[in-house]
């Protein structure tokens, strides 16, 4: 299993090219079951996510043509609308293709994608919006059994803001028959990208970008071409990488109205931050300061971001206080860090970090996607060597990480 070497302590300068959304990509991808016309896809992001959701519609019959960051998708020959456990295990997002299954082809098996280390991460509610739209279910030998002749609008109120929920329930409504309208919807820029395609696609959505989305189904969708928006946690993960180390770095191919919570934070951690239409640039000369913070839904500061403050926070000048609202066990991280010496406590879903002057390299343990980024970071500000084992997770979800590093002077290296 490949491992990372890292030696901190080295200052980060120079550029660095963000990658397209991974939470954007793997719902965008899935649309392609929504058509039998091209769609073509750009600043899709080179993840092991992205293979295993390609590879799952590969096996439905969806033809995929690859040219670095570009793809070329064609739903037209699916024969299979089934969702198989082994690929559906590694990766939750799998769950996405059962509103655009169930929506074209009236019909969809789809394993139950069970818990992972952040929490037991439910899908009732992608279920129950489902079947208020006229769709059976039902559960049997782990997997989801869904059938509907031709899914009917609804009025749908989510009982909690669901990201996967509110895009699964979309791509299952641009094809029903009437008006759907999704109540409590995610507003994460993600979910208004997913949208922005469907509508090149043919689809009739208004209130994108709000908590209410209302969905006119046409009869079908035709191709289209579509850029995947850059990744706000990969931009977040960089800039709280340099703001934990020092230096001086522009990010290209992002956008600062993508992360206002996260940017506020580190500003008030004592980063210089300056923006233009695509790039962002921070600068940071000085010990960082600790900075509180609660996650929540989008536009509020993201989980996905909270391990990676937690670590910058680890190094900070004072105590800090996160609180973690989404995920029940998104805390894993907290021992491994507390391996190099950093000094955290955890009560109930609050973490107490006491920010501590320096750390010193030890071998630790990814647990999840966001910890390993953690891990990275903690890494890249300790002394002495760290190696960060099982990154498997991390190469889930960030784009060659090790190499975007290296390339602003981190002294990182893949072990294989
Ligand atoms: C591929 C993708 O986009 N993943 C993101 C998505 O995950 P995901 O879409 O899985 O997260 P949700 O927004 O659905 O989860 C929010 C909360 O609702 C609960 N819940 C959700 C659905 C449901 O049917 N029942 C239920 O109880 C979850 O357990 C969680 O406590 O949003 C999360 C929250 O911003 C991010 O951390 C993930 O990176
Ligand atoms: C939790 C995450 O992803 P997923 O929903 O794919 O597990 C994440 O991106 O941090």
């Amino acid at each position: 299993m490949d491992k990372l070497l890292i030696r901190g302590g080295k200052r980060l300068s120079g550029d660095v090219t963000i990658s397209g959304a991974k939470n954007a990509a793997l719902p965008i991808l899935c649309a392609a079951l929504l058509t039998a016309d091209d769609l073509v896809l750009s600043n899709v992001p080179h993840l092991q996510d992205v293979v295993t959701i390609t590879g799952l519609m590969k096996q439905m019959g969806l033809r995929v043509q690859e040219n670095g960051d570009q793809m070329v998708l064609n739903g037209n020959d699916i024969t299979r609308p089934e969702a198989p456990y082994e690929l559906v295990k590694t990766m939750r997002a799998s769950i996405l293709v059962l509103g655009p299954l169930l929506a074209r082809f009236g019909q969809a098996k789809v394993s139950l994608p069970g818990g992972c280390a952040i929490g037991s991460r439910p899908v009732d509610q992608h279920i129950k919006g489902l079947q208020a739209m006229g769709a059976e279910i039902h559960i049997e030998g782990g997997y989801i059994y869904a059938k509907a002749k031709r899914l009917k609008g609804a009025r749908i109120v989510t009982d909690m803001i669901t990201v996967t929920g509110t895009e699964n329930l979309l791509m299952a409504a641009v094809l029903a028959d009437g008006e759907t309208v999704l109540e409590n919807a995610a507003r994460e820029p993600e979910v208004g990208d997913l949208a922005n395609l469907l509508v090149k696609m043919g689809a009739k959505i208004e209130g994108i970008g709000t908590d209410r989305l209302v969905i006119q189904g046409v009869e079908q969708l035709h191709g289209a071409s579509h850029e995947v928006i850059a990744d706000r946690i990969e931009t977040g993960t960089f800039l709280c990488a340099v703001a934990a180390t020092g230096g001086d770095v522009t990010l290209r191919r992002t956008r600062a109205g993508l992360l206002d919570a996260a940017l506020d934070k580190l500003r008030d951690a004592g980063a210089i931050l300056t923006s233009g239409e695509d790039w962002i640039r921070i600068q940071m000369a000085r010990r960082p300061k600790a900075v509180s913070f609660r996650t929540t839904e989008y536009p509020g500061f993201p989980t996905d971001m909270q391990a990676q403050f937690m670590a910058l926070n680890c190094i900070a000048d004072g105590t800090s206080h996160v609180t973690e609202t989404i995920f029940e066990n998104r805390f894993m991280h907290v021992q491994e860090l507390n391996r190099l010496g950093t000094a955290i406590d955890v009560e109930g879903n609050t973490a107490i970090v006491t920010g501590v002057e320096k750390f010193i390299g030890a071998p630790v343990m990814a647990t999840d996607l966001r910890a390993s980024a953690s891990l990275v970071i903690a890494g890249l500000a300790a002394q002495g060597e760290t190696v960060v084992e099982r990154i498997y997770h991390l190469d889930r979800g960030y784009d060659r990480m090790e190499a975007k590093l290296s390339a602003i002077g981190a002294d990182i290296q893949r072990i294989k």
